[in-house]
Parts: C-alpha cells; structure tokens; sequence
C-alpha cells in the first residue's frame, strides 16, 4: 500500500464487501490498520437479488459490520440483476452513489491475483490485444473526486482462504461460484487448477505479473498513440469544419486523419489511433475487422474507402487524408 502509494492518511474508505473470502480478508486488514492511518471505514454491501440466499448474505454482511462497529450501507436492486456484467454495472454505480452522498474519497474492493489471472486467460481466450491482458488495475478514478482501489492485487485466493481460516473470519458461500455454465467459473474451477498441476504452481502469480508487466506497457502505446493522434488531426486545413485537437466525444465526424504523419508511426501506434478514433464515433466497442481496415487507409491507394461502420459512417482516401464522414 505504501509503495504504491494507493491510500493517504485521514481518509474516509469505503470498502465493498459482498461476504466472500477475497473482501473479508480485504476487510479486516483494513479494520487493523485502520487507527494506524487514522481512517475512517465504511461497508457497503449491494444486493443483486440473484440468489435465493440474497437477502440473508446482505444481512449477514450488516451484522458484522455491527459487531466492528462500522457504517454500513445496503444497495438492493429494484429487480434481480442475472447477467454477471449488468450486475458489475450496476454495482459500480450503487458503490459510487454511496460513496458520493456520504463523502467517501476511495472505494475498495477485493479483488486479487486470482481474479487478475482469470481475466487474462478470459480475454485471452476471446481473443484481445494487450489491452484485454493487463486486466484490472491496482487504482482508477471511478467518478470525480472518488478512486476505485484495489490492494490485494499480489494476494491469491488461496492465501485470503488461509487467512480468513486463521481469523476464523464467517465467510458467506457464494453457491453460483459452483455453477459451471458459467465461463469464470469454469476457468477458476478446471482451467487454473489444470495449469497449476501439469506447467506451473505458481500458474496464478505467474499470471498476475503478467498483467502487471502488460499495464505498464498499454498505458504507454496509449499515451504515444494520443500524441500521434492528436499530431494526425491537427494538420487539417483549415478551411475544413475541423477541431484542430480533438474531436469532440458527442459529435466527432466529420473528421479527417493526416495519412504521412500516420505513415511514420509503427504499426502498433497506427492500430491504436485507429482504435480511439473508433471508440469516439462508434456505440460498442471496435472490432478486429474495424481497425484493421482503417488502418489499411493509412497506405491505400487514392479513393480506397471502407464499407459503412455500424451506424453508417464511412472512410475514404482523400489524397494526403483518411476523412471520415
Ligand atoms: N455484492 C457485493 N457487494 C459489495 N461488494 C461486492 C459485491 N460483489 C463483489 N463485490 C466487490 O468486488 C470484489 C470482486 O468481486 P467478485 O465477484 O470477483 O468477488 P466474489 O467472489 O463475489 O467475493 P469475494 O471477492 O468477496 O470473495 C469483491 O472482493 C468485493 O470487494
């Protein structure tokens, strides 16, 4: 925590927990240190009414921040949430609301190498760049003025079951980590302990470090690639209705992309500033295919355009430009 400079002192944190073993390991290292750093802790608890078991989890979670005398805020969902990413959504949201009207500067969960590791063999498997690898971060801005952290990021699930058996910590079954219809858990249920017995022990940690090794890596090419971009745009002449910096998030195009500046720049740079130029006018995500073709524009022949992305925008060749329009 202290080298990585996640938490200041006098704080007020606001940790997620759901009862499992990850967020009660989370919770009472915190509780521990907390007169150390002279912080103020909070517990909030959402509710997804996904289970049968819901309601009592939720109070079972209130009942022992009662016995260590801690706030405690509850989050039930207007209707069962069953898909595991509205749920994230809309748990990040609740975590957020809560944060906000009860002036919380972090929120904190208890994720760990294990779920790093998973998230990488996840995407990996789906098919992603370094993006996808690097998987979940040590700290981020949630929304302004509140920072999403995370510190059991080097810790894997084996050592927070180890540790909650220690402190005899009442950790709550999650009974649909069981459920192998779903891709996670298999992943955590079949493919990990695969790995672990027959290539590596440490498969996990392995795992973990390489997203951590990835991060540093993305959230450079990220910062180059905005330069870039930001070079590629800026060359408009200027009798075009152009922003010469950015375009803006809401309405983006046209646009237009300078293509000698882009044919300076190394593939990996080309594919990302195709990518945030995607990102902007695009509702989803863009695909393989979608970069991959505008990224072919940066060395196509005059007049070579791109079949219409989805919600109809399509790019051409305009001599020295890629315009998108
Ligand atoms: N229902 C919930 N209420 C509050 N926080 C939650 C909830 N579900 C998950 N979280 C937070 O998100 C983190 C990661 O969630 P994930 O679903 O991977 O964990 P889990 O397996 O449900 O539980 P745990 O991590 O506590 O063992 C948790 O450690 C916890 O901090």
């Amino acid at each position: 925590m202290r080298s990585r400079h996640l938490f200041e002192r006098n704080q007020r944190l606001l940790i997620a927990v759901s009862g499992g073993q990850d967020s009660l390991c989370l919770i009472k290292l915190l509780l521990d240190l907390q007169s150390k750093w002279g912080w103020h802790l909070g517990i909030a608890h959402c509710d997804h009414r996904w289970r049968s078991d819901s309601e009592a989890n939720a109070h079972h979670v209130e009942n022992l921040a009662k016995t260590w005398d801690t706030s405690f805020y509850l989050e039930t969902a207007n209707e069962p949430i069953n898909s595991e990413a509205a749920a994230r959504d809309w748990r990040y949201q609740a975590l957020s609301a809560i944060a906000k009207a009860n002036n919380y500067q972090y929120i904190v969960t208890g994720h760990t190498a294990s779920d790093r590791a998973e998230t990488l063999l996840y995407n990996l498997i789906r098919g992603t760049g370094a993006d996808g690898l690097q998987a979940l971060t040590w700290q981020r801005p949630l929304t302004t003025g509140i920072m999403l952290v995370r510190p059991l990021l080097e810790i894997t699930r084996s050592q927070t079951e180890q540790f909650c058996q220690e402190f005899k910590l009442p950790i709550w079954e999650d009974s649909t980590n069981q459920d192998l219809q779903y891709a996670r858990n298999r992943i955590r249920q079949e493919l990990i302990p695969y790995l672990r017995e027959n290539f590596n022990p440490q498969v996990e940690s392995a795992l973990a470090q390489t997203a951590e090794l990835l991060q540093a890596e993305v959230e450079y090419l990220e910062k180059a690639a905005q330069q870039l971009r930001e070079e590629a745009l800026g060359m408009g002449d200027e009798k075009l209705p152009l922003s010469p910096l950015l375009p803006t998030p809401h309405s983006p195009l046209p646009l237009r992309l300078n293509r000698r500046v882009l044919q300076k720049a190394p593939l990996a740079l080309q594919r990302r500033v195709m990518r945030q130029v995607l990102q902007q006018i695009l509702a989803d995500a863009p695909s393989f295919e979608h970069i991959e073709k505008l990224t072919a524009l940066i060395i196509a022949p005059n007049r070579s355009q791109t079949d219409p992305f989805p919600g109809g925008a399509i790019a051409q060749v305009e001599g020295d430009w890629i315009c998108l329009k």
